[in-house]
């Protein structure tokens, strides 16, 4: 079976040499005709943490806000977190030291390659398969144990364990935060929830997309949605290109600067029977401008059977999935390329 494997290649070096053609490998005639959605009706929803958690997670919050949060999860599967209250330093070391990474030379960022983490290329499966306009970074970030230092880069940017560490630590606080608040609006044990994330592998994927001198025949990456359970994504230096399916088109979402953007990924929608939804998003690139960004992605923890909580299969509701182990779900992610909700599909139960 082949294997999720990263390929070394880099779309920023291949650009720098001042390319005249795009390599055929990279276009992709699907994309060709595709509606995008511009009314401004048509907007991720924007939802203000600091109305939620007032008073310590607990109490006096705004129940208004938090149904703007459920309906978010239900219907758009993502949204925009303001006033998230993530340390500003944590954010704006990240912000320098993924910029600083991405410019250095390409031979020593290849120094970070290796197989199913590191730097290039993801989930390139075969010689024919399209390839992604853009380069990434991908590494286990937590916990500690999951570390494989070989692939972070090793002398510059010089802080970058250091920048790591707080980023990824407030990343886990709001991971714990917003489970929690799904918990809640679910109406299933909140301590419980967040338990099912407590230390689970946190991995970050840094992305650097160039420009491309036709934008219209490639794609950042391609479409898929996030086989996690959550995911929060910073939109590092404010160029939009992320576009996420909604009724039937792909929406822009407009960056808004300081904000974060929260996604639900595979594994929340199985272990709430579909109520939240994992939705599939996509990257479009920019012709003069290069677009970086952060995904923190948040598993359950390791030993969490994932499939539909029983506390929420009630009132003649069925089972839409069936459950997996991590090791399972870990096997099927990387037996296939991103490849839009297929991951979801395999583990459809066909109830009909
Ligand atoms: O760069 C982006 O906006 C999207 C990144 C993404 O979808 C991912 O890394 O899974
Ligand atoms: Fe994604």
């Amino acid at each position: 079976m082949a294997s999720l494997s990263i390929d070394a290649s880099s779309v920023q070096d291949l650009v720098s040499k001042n390319l005249e053609t795009i390599p055929s490998r990279y276009i992709r005639p699907e994309i060709d005709g595709e509606i995008v959605a511009t009314s401004i009706d048509n907007e991720v929803p924007v939802i203000d943490l600091s109305k939620l958690i007032l008073d310590g997670n607990k109490g006096g919050f705004s129940n208004e806000e938090m149904k703007k949060l459920h309906l978010a999860c239900q219907e758009w599967g993502f949204f925009q977190l303001v006033k998230h209250g993530v340390d500003e330093e944590a954010m704006k070391r990240m912000v320098e030291d993924v910029r600083e990474f991405f410019e250095l030379p390409v031979e020593l960022k290849k120094e970070c390659s290796a197989e199913i983490e590191g730097y290039g290329q993801a989930f390139v499966l075969s010689e024919e398969q399209k390839l992604d306009w853009g380069d990434m970074l991908y590494f286990f970030a937590l916990p500690d144990s999951a570390r494989n230092y070989k692939v972070w880069p090793a002398h510059r940017p010089l802080t970058f364990r250091e920048t790591v560490n707080k980023y990824s630590s407030e990343m886990e606080r709001m991971k714990t935060i917003l489970v929690g608040l799904m918990a809640k609006n679910l109406g299933i044990d909140q301590d419980k929830f967040i338990d099912y994330f407590k230390d689970g592998l946190q991995s970050m994927r840094l992305n650097y997309y160039p420009p491309c001198p036709d934008p219209s025949k490639v794609l950042g990456i391609s479409p898929h949605s996030d086989a996690t359970g959550i995911t929060i994504l910073l939109q590092l230096n404010e160029v939009d290109g992320l576009q996420i399916r909604h009724g039937g088109n792909w929406v822009p979402v407009k960056i808004i600067p300081g904000a974060l953007l929260v996604n639900i990924g595979d594994v929340i929608e199985i272990l709430s029977n579909g109520i939240y939804k994992s939705i599939e998003h996509r990257v479009v690139i920019n012709k003069e401008k290069e677009r970086i960004s952060v995904a923190t992605f948040h598993e359950a923890h390791k030993s969490v059977l994932v499939g539909p909580l029983p506390e929420l299969i009630v009132d003649g509701e069925t089972e839409m999935y069936r459950s997996a182990t991590s090791d399972e779900f870990s096997k099927l992610i990387r037996s296939q390329k991103l490849d839009g909700k297929s991951l979801l599909d395999k583990l459809k139960l066909k109830n009909e």
